[in-house]
């Protein structure tokens, strides 16, 4: 699913007010119907007393559009603001501004300078400024925003908070309204799937407005959302006549004294994702953990890894590896082959960067913030380290997992798909070597990298979905290995 601008809404929304036809002030009609039809269900007492602040944009337009249509659903406890800091108005708001008139509706309006009186309704829906946002906030809009975020109230923004960006970079200094729901118009804003976005939002909602699809389909973007549709045509049935020998050899070269436990997991990990077989090279040590756990996965002695490096399909290196360089710069130097790089690894490359000139093709590393910015120096926003992923990858010819609550993967041809799945119940020790022996797994399997990917962690984050969904308010990434094969089997949707 592509993500666009805010620019390329506009143009989409031009187009579908040529092409459908439809009245710019139908769609806008539309619009708020879509958002009152997801606001029910979230606050579906109609007694709530709730807030409408509208500016006089197409945001505003939009909720004076959803105070009439919320009355007509019975919300009988609205109160409208409009605030007039502006000194122009949208012919769609004027248009909403009329229509209101002919409701019981009680609208105050405000203008610069002007006292804002208390709020003490439980609802407070934010139409103040949508994607129309072009500079940070100051003045009145800035007091006004502050004063609504310093009440108890839930606020619900339409389509994006007051104040934040729907794309581009999110400095820290520019304050924004912060909302519990955000329910947005056709896509998902690209703002929101930057950590800096959290100052904004709590949760986000998408809902359609009838924009034409397959216009939206068609505009250029490097963003693109990963949806179930991606799993369920990128996965492979297994074949009725296959056998352990159609789905690849998978080699894990992963832990140490202190954390064997990394490298029972990928191996666990690339076993319950379909690899024929799993070889694990561990130190000794770990054996009869191995066995234990895994009784599935094969060893590998170090020793012989020069040997039998023929044999793998793909080979995923790092996960609790500790500072072992000799291990990895031998592995760099046998004949290339798919490799997933994470952890240690990461650590490794970043102290003897000689080493990254020898990354075999295809190649996935899998850096969560602070291996990324060891690997490629600090940065000091999400943008700006997105920006060097994708000159890296492109540059590189390699696949960059930056882990996060929505993992941006980067491919070679710098395009970035973005990861919804996953929750903060995951959020523990052990989880990225999950993700590892996944992505192993399905380069294994013959998976090309930038599927094996999308693969690994729509579902790494859909098996952590459903455990939360059963109610699990963490999960253990030993549990999490337990649910991949029913991830896989629902090809990455349950419902
Ligand atoms: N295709 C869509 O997605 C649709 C969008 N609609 C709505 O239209 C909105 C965009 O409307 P507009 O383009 O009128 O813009 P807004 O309503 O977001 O903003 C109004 C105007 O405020 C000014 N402004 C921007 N930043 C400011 C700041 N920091 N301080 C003071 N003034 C500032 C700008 O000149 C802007 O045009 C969307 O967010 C959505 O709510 C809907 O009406 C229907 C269709
Ligand atoms: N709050 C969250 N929401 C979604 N996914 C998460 C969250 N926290 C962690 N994850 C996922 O868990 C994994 C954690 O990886 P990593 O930090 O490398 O863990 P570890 O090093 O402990 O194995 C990533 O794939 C990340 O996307
Ligand atoms: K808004």
């Amino acid at each position: 699913m592509n993500i666009i601008t805010a620019a390329q809404t506009k143009d989409a929304d031009r187009h579908t007010i040529e092409t459908e036809p439809i009245a710019s002030v139908d769609l806008m009609e539309r619009a708020a119907n879509a958002f009152v039809t997801a606001f029910i269900p979230l606050y579906p007492d109609s007694n709530t007393s709730i807030l409408i602040c509208c500016g006089t944009g197409n945001n505003g337009g939009d909720g004076l559009a959803i105070a009439r249509l919320l009355q007509a659903h019975g919300y009988d406890a609205i109160t409208v603001w409009v605030v007039r800091f502006a000194n122009s108005e949208r012919d769609d708001f004027t248009a909403n501004f009329a229509r209101l008139h002919n409701t019981p509706i009680r609208i105050t309006e405000f203008f610069p300078g002007d006292k804002l009186p208390d709020i003490d309704q439980t609802v407070i829906i934010d139409a103040l400024l949508g994607s129309g946002l072009n500079k940070p906030l100051t003045g009145d809009w800035l007091r006004l925003v502050k004063h609504i975020n310093g009440v108890p109230g839930r606020k619900v923004a339409v389509d994006v908070p007051t104040g934040l960006r729907a794309d581009g970079i999110i400095p820290d200094t520019e304050y924004a309204l912060y909302a519990h729901d955000v329910i947005s118009f056709q896509r998902p804003k690209l703002s929101f799937f930057f950590p800096e976005s959290a100052k904004a939002i709590e949760r986000f909602h998408v809902v359609d407005i009838g924009l034409d699809e397959s216009y939206i389909e068609r505009l250029p973007t490097d963003f693109r959302l990963i949806t179930r549709d991606d799993i369920q045509r990128i996965y492979r049935n297994r074949l009725p006549f296959s056998h352990k020998g159609t789905y690849g050899h998978a080699l894990l070269i992963a832990g140490n004294t202190r954390t064997m436990g990394a490298a029972l997991l990928c191996c666990g990990a690339s076993v319950y994702s379909g690899a024929g077989l799993t070889s694990a090279c561990i130190p000794p040590a770990g054996l009869a953990a191995l066995n234990t756990c895994h009784p599935e996965v094969m060893y590998c002695p170090e020793e012989d890894l020069a040997e039998i490096w023929g044999t793998f399909d793909a080979v995923g290196i790092g996960p609790g590896l500790g500072q072992r360089e000799k291990l990895l710069t031998a592995c760099l130097g046998y004949s290339a082959k798919p490799m997933v790089i994470d952890a240690d690894a990461i650590t490794l490359l970043a102290r003897e960067p000689s080493l990254m000139e020898k990354l075999p093709t295809p190649c996935i590393l899998t850096p969560h913030m602070k291996e990324f910015d060891r690997l490629f120096g600090t940065h000091s926003s999400w943008w700006d380290r997105l920006r060097t992923a994708r000159e890296q990858a492109e540059a590189r010819h390699i696949v960059l997992v930056l882990k996060n609550r929505y993992t941006f993967i980067v491919m070679p041809d710098g395009s970035v798909y973005i990861n919804p799945t996953g929750n903060p119940a995951m959020a523990s020790g052990g989880m990225g070597d999950v993700l590892t022996g996944m992505l192993t797994s399905f380069l294994a399997q013959g998976y090309p990298p930038q599927e094996a990917a999308i693969l690994a962690c729509y579902l790494h984050g859909t098996a952590g979905d459903q455990l939360a969904a059963n109610g699990m308010a963490v999960v253990p990434a030993g549990k999490l290995i337990r649910m991949i094969p029913l991830a896989i089997g629902n090809r990455g949707g349950f419902s």
